[in-house]
């Protein structure tokens, strides 16, 4: 299918109002869509199901399916794509707004320092409310401007509809490997600088490291931890850890392994469940799909099955085996009535400064705002 054609169907869906999803996966030139010709909403069971998972931030809360039953797919090129993608500058924020943020991350600095919580990630939205109106050109945009994230729209009639770039994986599994990642720590990218980083990042992402090592640890085998590197996410850079491990899902479900992982410490905060009472408790806001996780789900399509006669075993295990690629969902957006409202949020520590995480915010939201005018 030409691209051409490909947004003309989902623009299509839209105009519909029927449900659909459209993605691209980091540094790929492949568009993705599945699509629903009625507009039930598919409640996920057990992650058995295959399609594409939109799940939310909070673990007791459904996650949603859009089956694997339609699809449609084209390379995505630049080439004859206009828009203007210069910088922005956003319109100034309500100092109430500011104020409500500082407060909020002094409380979380306080309750760290009282102990018992080592970290939690607190986070804010912003409305704009005068910006494109059309979601299919803003997705566009954001397949233009960050290549190395996975971009996605997703849209559902009865839910809404949300847009992101995010540079985090949760899980991806291929043949029996698992592989996941510690995303954390932020600074603003500027090509001319030496990168350094300083002792508040390096920790906040070693615990993040430490904890999805010991959470996978009783479920895989082999597991290994690579360096720390810089990760490049649109003007920001982020400290990453690359984390691999050996699964056998005869053994171990991927149930298990989504529940072990989410929601990581770079998105809620460490232990899990105080940092997550603590959100709930003091955000003032529901977090709703910001910071839960999406993607393929047991992909059938990627299976291919060995035609090697040496290993039966491996050939028996391949024949059943089904891809699964998710990603964490930041840097994201919900278009509502009142305008695209852009959720951001950061990590906060005790070596944590409420005007630096102020503007860490500011920086993230700049990523996003940047393609809304
Ligand atoms: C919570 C967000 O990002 C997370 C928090 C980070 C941090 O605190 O430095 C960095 C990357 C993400 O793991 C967000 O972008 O909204």
């Amino acid at each position: 299918m030409t691209d051409v054609s490909f947004f003309e169907h989902i623009t299509q869906q839209f105009d519909d109002a029927l449900p659909f999803v459209a993605y691209r996966k980091p540094n790929s030139k492949q568009l993705r869509a599945f699509y629903q010709e009625e507009n039930s909403i598919h409640y996920n069971k057990d992650f058995t199901e295959s399609g594409f998972v939109f799940a939310p931030f909070d673990n007791t809360q459904k996650s949603i399916i859009i089956p694997d039953t339609h699809s449609i797919d084209c390379n995505f090129s630049t080439v004859g794509v206009t828009h203007n993608l210069s910088e922005v500058i956003l319109p100034d924020e309500d100092t109430l707004e500011k104020e409500k943020h500082l407060e909020l991350v002094q409380k979380g600095i306080l309750k760290i320092n009282e102990g018992g919580l080592k970290k939690v990630v607190l986070s804010r939205k912003r409305t704009f409310p005068d910006t494109l109106t059309n979601p299919i050109t803003i997705f566009k945009k954001l397949l233009q401007r960050y290549t190395t994230a996975f971009v996605y729209i997703w849209y559902h009639p009865s839910i809404g509809l949300w847009l992101g770039a995010t540079p985090e994986t949760l899980l991806e599994i291929k043949n029996r490997t698992l592989y996941t990642m510690s995303l954390a720590g932020t600074q603003r990218y500027t090509q001319d600088d030496k990168i350094i980083w300083g002792a508040k990042e390096k920790e906040e992402q070693q615990l993040v490291t430490d904890t999805i090592v010991t959470r996978l640890q009783p479920l895989t085998k082999n597991l290994s931890v690579g360096a720390v590197e810089n990760h490049k996410a649109g003007n920001l850079l982020h400290l990453k850890t690359p984390i691999s491990a050996t699964l056998d899902e005869t053994e171990v479900s991927l149930k298990e392994v989504i529940n072990a992982l989410h929601p990581t410490p770079a998105v809620c905060g460490l232990p899990v469940e105080k940092a997550k009472a603590f959100i709930i408790d003091h955000e003032n806001y529901d977090r709703s799909y910001y910071t839960g996780f999406l993607g393929e789900l047991n992909l059938k399509n990627e299976t291919h099955r060995s035609t090697s006669r040496r290993n039966v075993e491996n050939l028996a295990y391949r024949s059943v085996k089904k891809g699964t690629h998710l990603f964490v969902n930041l840097r994201c957006m919900e278009q509502t009535v009142k305008g695209m409202q852009v959720y951001i949020g950061g990590g906060i520590t005790s070596a944590s400064i409420p005007e630096a995480e102020w503007e860490e915010t500011r920086h993230k939201l700049e990523t996003m705002g940047s393609v809304l005018f």
